[in-house]
């Protein structure tokens, strides 16, 4: 998967996709089951026709640009967006910086300088609810239309549901403030998780005897907050359990969004390295206490109740190994 940023410079775009591409656009925050489908169908339509597949995202999210107070908490950053996109057969995702001049084009213009003239499409996907262009004109009928006139065809996506619901993003946040993990994963298809770099924190841990980890949150606002048994994949050759903290710290700190992690029986230094924190289980949700014993007491408790939940969870991992082993 390679990253295309910008629209600075449409003719080079031009020459790179003259044979066309197949392509999809939406904001893709908290990549899920319904985006899996949209992007499975990009990957299947690109083989059939052997066309570079191609996905056009945006920063900032629309919604994020026009009213920023009303934007919704993001589930993944750019980063991690990239990083969920690498694990599918998308060959490109293209991010467009969604300013004024991208604000203002209309419908028309869109599919005629953008999706045609720069990107040669072929064949475009989008989900039923797809709406695009100055004042949302754009939609499916809208690009059916225009496709007859550009030479471009376009799949309209079924409404992908679980429980006879929308699988959406709106939907993700929703349990994620319960918070209901299970929930979540059965909506993504994979534990909802963060990734980053590990960067400096305070090092007041240590000094009651919780070293943790701090994750650069790369975000104003966290999706998730309270404590969690995690495991971490990017430092092992398997993930490696802890207890994370996600919240604001009220009782050390109280401003910017952390993502804490103190990982068990584990005494390397981690500074510098990218790794991935998937969250297993909720423990409790942040609470400020009333000075650092108070904390590190309930700290304590905290990580001997992951360590309890992890015992339970591999066990259950390894049993089910075993029963698949002898099926
Ligand atoms: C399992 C765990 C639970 C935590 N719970 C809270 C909490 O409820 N409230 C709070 O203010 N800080 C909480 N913290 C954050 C601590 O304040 C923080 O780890 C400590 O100050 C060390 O910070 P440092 O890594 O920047 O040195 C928690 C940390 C961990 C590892
Ligand atoms: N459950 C779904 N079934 C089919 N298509 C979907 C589904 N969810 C999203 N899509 C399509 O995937 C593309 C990207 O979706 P986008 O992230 O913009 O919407 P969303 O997940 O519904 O988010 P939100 O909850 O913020 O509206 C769009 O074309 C959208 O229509």
């Amino acid at each position: 998967m390679q990253l295309i940023r910008g629209l600075h410079n449409l003719t080079r775009f031009r020459a790179q996709f003259s044979e066309g591409c197949v392509l999809t656009i939406g904001n893709f925050d908290g990549i899920h089951l319904g985006h899996s489908r949209v992007l499975q169908e990009v990957s299947k339509k690109a083989r059939q026709l052997r066309l570079p597949s191609v996905v056009m995202v945006f920063e900032p999210l629309p919604i994020e640009y026009f009213a920023p107070d009303k934007a919704p908490v993001r589930l993944m950053n750019l980063r991690e967006k990239l990083q969920a996109f690498n694990s599918t057969h998308i060959d490109y995702v293209l991010c467009v910086h969604f300013n004024e001049q991208f604000a203002n084009l209309t419908a028309e213009a869109f599919v005629e300088q953008i999706l045609v003239d720069a990107f040669a499409v072929k064949h475009l996907v989008v989900g039923d609810d797809f709406r695009f262009g100055k004042e949302r004109r754009g939609n499916f009928t809208f690009l059916q239309e225009t496709g007859k006139t550009f030479g471009f065809t376009v799949t309209d996506m079924p409404t992908y549901c679980i429980d006879n619901e929308r699988v959406s993003s709106t939907r993700i946040r929703t349990e994620l403030e319960k918070p209901d993990l299970a929930g979540v994963e059965r909506l993504m298809g994979a534990p909802f998780g963060f990734s980053g770099r590990v960067i400096h924190g305070q090092k007041l841990g240590r000094t009651i005897g919780f070293p943790t980890l701090n994750l650069n949150p790369k975000r104003m606002q966290m999706p998730v907050q309270g404590v969690f048994a995690v495991e971490v994949d990017g430092i092992a050759d398997t993930s490696w359990p802890g207890v994370a903290n996600i919240g604001l710290r009220p009782t050390v700190d109280g401003i910017r969004p952390s993502i804490e992690v103190h990982l068990f029986d584990w005494q390397q230094d981690l500074y510098g390295r990218h790794i991935v924190v998937k969250l297993r289980h909720f423990i409790r949700p942040e609470m400020k206490f009333d000075g650092i014993e108070q904390l590190r007491v309930q700290i304590e408790k905290d990580a001997a109740q992951a360590r309890q939940f992890f015992e339970e969870y591999y066990l259950n991992a390894q049993q089910i190994d075993v029963l698949e082993s002898n099926a």
